[in-house]
């Protein structure tokens, strides 16, 4: 049985009912909440987000979330950003400003680059699926992605990346027309992607039940 209670942090950043029904449909116990003291004291944590970088960082600090989630996390909660939850993660973004985010993973959140070095230019922003690998090498066990299969594809929608500054909180990548972007990433208690495992088709579901058994 999963510990019950996951905290689905609702900061007015968008998709929030379609990662509480995939949370639901892998067994979990959702509570949807905006509720800082809720927040610092969950089994569990997932921060979802889809738009503008500086905007999810005003919501996060002025709504109280931002130290609420810091809390949560120095305490050894287990927290899982999904897309533009997980850039917030970082310590900066470029994203129409330089913002400064929860600084909780070491490195940045830069525009995805448009021009390849034989002259072709990406679209941007990278939308579709795309395929995971693993990231030098590493071993997926005990992670999100236990049980998936390298090349198991999930759906991205972004136009920045996330970039840790060291390699060993890279867990997996995925090739976007010839440049490697971070797909997951993994600090301690904290794990994140930059895809939508709420649309990414039984993949996605089975990477989400993970987070429930191993974190
Ligand atoms: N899908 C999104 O909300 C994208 C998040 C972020 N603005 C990016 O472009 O990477």
């Amino acid at each position: 049985m999963h510990n019950p209670d996951t905290i689905l942090i609702d900061y007015g950043m968008g998709n929030i009912l379609s990662v509480k029904r995939a949370l639901e449909h892998v067994g979990a116990h959702v509570i949807v909440s905006s509720n800082p003291d809720l927040i610092s004291k969950a089994r569990r944590l997932v921060l979802p987000g889809v738009g503008a970088f500086p905007d999810a960082m005003e919501e996060l600090n002025h709504r109280g979330l931002a130290s609420a989630i810091k809390e949560a996390v120095f305490g050894s909660t287990p927290l899982l950003g999904i897309c533009l939850g997980m850039q917030v993660l970082f310590e900066t973004s470029t994203e129409f400003i330089e913002t400064s985010g929860l600084g909780l993973i070491p490195g940045k959140v830069t525009s995805i680059p448009r021009e390849r070095d034989d002259g072709y230019v990406r679209k941007i922003p990278h939308i579709g699926w795309s395929a995971l690998y693993s990231d030098c090498g590493k071993s997926w066990e005990g992670t999100i992605l236990k049980d998936l299969a390298q090349a198991d594809s999930v759906y991205f929608v972004h136009s920045f990346m996330a970039q840790p500054s060291y390699t060993k909180h890279r867990i997996a990548s995925c090739n976007y027309e010839g440049i490697s972007i971070p797909a997951v990433v993994g600090v301690e208690n904290i794990v994140a992607c930059q895809f939508h495992p709420e649309k990414s088709g039984e993949v996605g579901l089975r990477l989400l039940k993970n987070f429930l058994s191993e974190y």
